[in-house]
């Protein structure tokens, strides 16, 4: 997390990044901006939220003129890797799969074979981890797992 996000939108654009995502608690001030420039310079514009922030909040940037293309929500505190998955964020995401059907919804924090299904299950369809990829035997094989976990959520929602 950044707390000036625009500051960080040419150089990532320029570096050749497809996606920006950025926090909401980090720029309730200029969202429209940020949006409108992350799109001018080619990236897909998503938006971050943090265990405590209702929500709520995220909801004007996904039904104005020009939206946000994905949701993040944070299923652990921003900060570092290794942290537990926090179960009870699994309620944001049931309630965005159920309000924005086709909206990518990512979750990020303490993802791995045994937290994967609750995931899925309640919507999220962008996986992002860290540990349990990385520290696992097979790395591939976990990711497998996260896709196969994915799509046969999508199949029976
Ligand atoms: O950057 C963050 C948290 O700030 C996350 O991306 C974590 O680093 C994910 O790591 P694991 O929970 O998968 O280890």
């Amino acid at each position: 997390m950044v707390t000036n996000p625009l500051d960080y939108v040419e150089p990532l654009g320029k570096a050749g990044a497809s996606g920006f995502t950025f926090h909401v608690e980090a720029s309730r001030e200029n969202w429209r901006e940020l949006i409108q420039r992350i799109k001018s310079k080619g990236m897909k514009p998503g938006v971050a939220l943090k265990p405590g922030t209702p929500i709520e909040e995220v909801y004007p940037l996904i039904e104005c003129e020009n939206p946000v293309e994905m949701v993040l929500v944070m299923t652990v505190e921003p900060g570092f890797g290794g942290q537990k998955f926090m179960l009870d964020m699994m309620d944001k995401v049931k309630t965005l799969r159920k309000k924005y059907p086709s909206l990518d919804i990512e979750v990020d924090g303490g993802l791995g074979p045994s937290t994967i299904e609750m995931a899925a299950s309640a919507g999220a369809n962008c996986i992002v981890a860290g540990s349990s990829v990385f520290g696992a035997p097979e790395p591939a094989h976990v990711i497998s797992l996260f896709k196969k976990s994915v799509e046969e959520a999508q199949k029976n929602n």
